[in-house]
């Protein structure tokens, strides 16, 4: 009997977990099973359930006219894997084989061997003429009608075109960003981030090991440069994990404070800081109880990461909005917590990678409201367009901007400046020649 391809062994088992106990694939894709697999095997096992995942709504369309009782979600899954590759190019032979032989080899699925096999063969037929007139898949009905009700159902159809558009891979540079983007063949944008339609094998780019470069989305690389020139400021990167931003403000030439609960993700941190060459001082603990005085501090919120969905098509399956009010209450005594640790006049970025206004625009409008004196700065960095101002003053990011260029991660983003005495800000300062 041929071997199964274990990478589709795995994806059914990656699927099972999104959508069967809510996990995300990030937390997924650990345990023994997964540690066993060859590298290209779990590259291979996690493109395809990003790809199934992305186009699920599709998979369900083609599959249910065949399916008259609904089969159980691993079964399902089996079949959403099938319809996806035979729908995209797999060879059909070889998908329908696998995908019979996994069902075949579990107990309590075996029975449904022949429904699998008649099923895809019929879809390995028809399939991919029905695909092509699918429509762009939605996203879930938990998501879909806060973000209608904030942005509108045509911005949200083009939201959902960009998360199956999927994203490019963004370098943001240690140095010239020009000069990179001419190192590794990408295109240098309007902010400063360089872009690379394909990804490939990340390590294997140019500049890799001498830390020339990291990977951060267009979107996430502007809360840093929103605080301007912060050379020799002491800057508090508050939710800081995996880093990008700390490297940032590092590089930038900041005195740079990482502070993250998780000891985990701070060893990222730390990978990071070191492939770099840049320097940090890195802190474990909980943002609320953090204490220090600081010229500017980066407040990267934990957040719904709706933004997020391009690069993390599992999302909207594995969640159901849940924690999300938990969140904002987080996020609004991260905000409190962060001022009291500026000093008079310092500044503070709020961001969050998400779509949800809750998390955003109303967090901003809450904190001036409950801060007297405190004020919004207009956010300015290279590359901002004006149709990205939200009318309270922050930033709105979202993943069908750029869309001729691929696209970006949805984010908020504001600058908060505290009342009080100058500090030294750039701009701020008096003329020294004067
Ligand atoms: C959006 S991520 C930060 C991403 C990071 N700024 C970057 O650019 O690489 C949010 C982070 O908040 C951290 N976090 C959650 N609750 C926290 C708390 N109470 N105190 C400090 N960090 C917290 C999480 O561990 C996570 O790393």
């Amino acid at each position: 009997m041929p071997t199964i391809s274990s990478a589709r062994v795995q994806c059914v088992a990656l699927l099972g977990q999104v959508l069967g106990q809510g996990r995300l694939l990030s937390e997924a894709m650990s345990g023994p099973a997964w540690q066993a697999l060859s590298a290209p095997d779990r590259a291979a096992a996690q493109r395809m359930a990003q790809e199934v995942l992305r186009n699920l709504e599709r998979c369900d369309r083609l599959l249910k006219p065949h399916l008259r009782k609904g089969p159980p979600l691993f079964v399902r899954n089996v079949l959403r894997l099938g319809a996806w590759e035979l729908c995209t190019g797999g060879a059909a032979h070889g998908v329908v084989n696998d995908c019979v032989q996994i069902v075949a080899q579990d107990r309590k699925a075996q029975s449904m061997k022949g429904l699998v096999n008649a099923v895809l063969r019929k879809l390995s037929a028809d399939g991919p003429a029905q695909w092509a007139k699918l429509r762009v898949p939605r996203l879930p009905r938990w998501l879909r009608e806060p973000l209608v009700a904030a942005w509108g159902g045509k911005a949200v159809a083009a939201m959902e075109a960009a998360h199956l558009a999927g994203a490019p891979l963004d370098l943001t540079a240690k140095g010239d960003p020009a000069a990179l983007a001419q190192a590794v063949g990408g295109v240098l944008l309007p902010s400063g981030s360089v872009r690379l339609a394909e990804a490939g094998q990340v390590s294997a780019l140019p500049g890799y090991e001498a830390g020339d470069w990291w990977v951060q989305d267009a979107a996430a690389a502007l809360p840093a440069r929103l605080l301007g020139d912060v050379a020799g400021l002491r800057v508090l990167d508050m939710c800081a994990a995996p880093g990008g931003k700390t490297m940032q403000l590092a590089a930038a030439g900041a005195q740079v404070t990482a502070l993250d609960l998780s000891e985990a993700r701070l060893a990222r941190v730390a990978e990071n800081l070191a492939r770099t060459g840049l320097r940090a001082e890195i802190v474990a603990g909980d943002a609320l109880e953090h204490q220090g005085t600081y010229d500017a501090v980066l407040l990267d919120a934990p957040c719904s990461a709706t933004g997020t969905i391009r690069r993390h098509p599992d999302l909207p399956h594995a969640k159901q909005g849940e924690g999300i009010s938990e969140l904002i209450g987080l996020q609004e005594r991260m905000i409190d917590h962060a001022l009291s640790l500026l000093a008079p006049g310092g500044r503070l970025v709020f961001c969050t990678c998400s779509l949800i206004p809750d998390e955003g625009e109303c967090q901003i409008e809450a904190a001036l409201a409950r801060h007297e004196g405190l004020e919004l700065l207009q956010a300015e960095a290279p590359g901002v367009e004006a149709g990205w101002r939200a009318p309270e003053g922050g930033l709105r990011l979202r993943p069908d901007f750029w869309a001729e260029r691929g696209g970006m991660d949805g984010f908020y983003m504001a600058v908060l400046r505290k009342p009080g005495g100058s500090a030294p800000f750039q701009g701020d300062l008096p003329d020294p020649t004067g």
